[in-house]
């Protein structure tokens, strides 16, 4: 099926009018100054028994700027998580390109393999399973820290308190000490955000990084997350079922739909939003409203906050960087 043309959302959030998935987007892609990350065409095939079994992906393009977020969206096996896993580098595409600064990843040398998969750093759906359940919480955000920068203890000690005041969880000897069983799970979610942000990277992806969160902190988490991107000029895969969290955490910038492994949709949120052009983008959408007015009306019969709204002011309500709902601990 063709893939539609499509504008993107360049850094700072103004369609540029290009193309960035689909035919024609890797040459679009190559020729963008500010490319960071781009797949080119990029197909993945699961074999058993040299049988063709599944195509994950097939014939995806897409790049992405600094400072750029880039949401992902489809239903459970539509292929998001594979792209996620080539873009890291976890996963070697079986077709296309993959190009960091420009650069195959392909041909890419031990030491050029190594600082890519650095700059790429992905924040997993469950922050229990990818944190260390024996490290501390110091401990864990220390050793990347004296590792990959060879920082003195007390210099790593420092920036780690940075970290942890930058995602809100202070003190920091506090929770510094603390191992995962003793956090929340949106307390373990921001320390595995402080944990891809140690190497300094340049790209990161969410992969379902909130659904395992109570909706009431998920706001929180994301507008965290979006601030902390956004000082640091960091590019953010943003991968979700969910279109109406993507709507939120991506406006200003872009949405790509996917379906059975393709992207099908791929344009700036709110043109996606206002007019979505394909069927099944008008399908999530209805979807989304559909779920938004059952939470709704489940709220006014129970006399607990509007958690719904509440998200959308948390995500929404513009954070200054580095604040947020920096000191209130979920
Ligand atoms: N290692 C693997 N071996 C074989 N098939 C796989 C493998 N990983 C993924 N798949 C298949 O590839 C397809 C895409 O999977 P993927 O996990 O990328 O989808 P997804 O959109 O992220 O789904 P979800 O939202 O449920 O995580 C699915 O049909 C899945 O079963």
């Amino acid at each position: 099926m063709p893939v539609r043309r499509a504008a993107r959302a360049a850094p700072g959030g103004q369609p540029d009018g290009g193309v960035s998935s689909g035919v024609g987007a890797g040459r679009r892609g190559r020729s963008r100054v500010s490319e960071l990350l781009a797949l080119e065409h990029v197909s993945k095939t699961y074999r058993q028994r040299r049988r063709v079994v599944v195509t994950a992906v097939d014939d995806v393009s897409l790049a992405l700027g600094p400072g750029e977020i880039l949401c992902l969206v489809g239903e459970s096996g539509s292929g998001k998580s594979t792209i996620g896993r080539i873009v890291t580098g976890l996963t070697a595409p079986t077709g296309g390109e993959v190009r960091h600064d420009g650069r195959s990843v392909s041909t890419m040398t031990r030491r050029e393999l190594r600082a890519h998969r650095l700059g790429v750093q992905l924040v997993q759906q469950d922050p229990f399973a990818s944190l260390n359940p024996g490290l501390t919480v110091a401990q864990t955000l220390l050793a990347p820290l004296t590792r990959h920068f060879g920082l003195s203890r007390a210099a790593a000690r420092e920036r780690m308190a940075a970290l942890l005041a930058d995602v809100g969880l202070t003190p920091p000897e506090l929770f510094g000490a603390k191992y995962p069983h003793e956090l929340s799970g949106g307390q373990r979610q921001r320390v595995a955000i402080a944990r891809s942000l140690t190497v300094e990277p340049r790209v990161l992806v969410a992969d379902e990084a909130v659904s395992m969160l109570d909706v009431s902190i998920r706001g929180s988490v994301l507008a965290k997350l979006r601030a902390l991107c956004e000082e640091r000029q960091v590019a953010v895969l943003f991968i979700t079922h969910d279109l109406a969290v993507a709507r939120q955490f991506g406006r200003g910038h872009s949405i790509a739909v996917m379906q059975h492994g393709r992207i099908v949709e791929h344009r700036p949120t709110s043109d996606l939003v206002a007019a979505p052009e394909h069927e099944y983008t008008r399908a999530l959408l209805a979807a989304a409203r559909h779920e938004g007015l059952r939470r709704r009306a489940a709220d006014r019969t129970t006399p607990r906050r509007r958690q719904d709204e509440q998200v959308d002011a948390q995500i929404g309500g513009g954070h200054p960087a580095g604040t947020g709902d920096a000191g209130r601990v979920q």
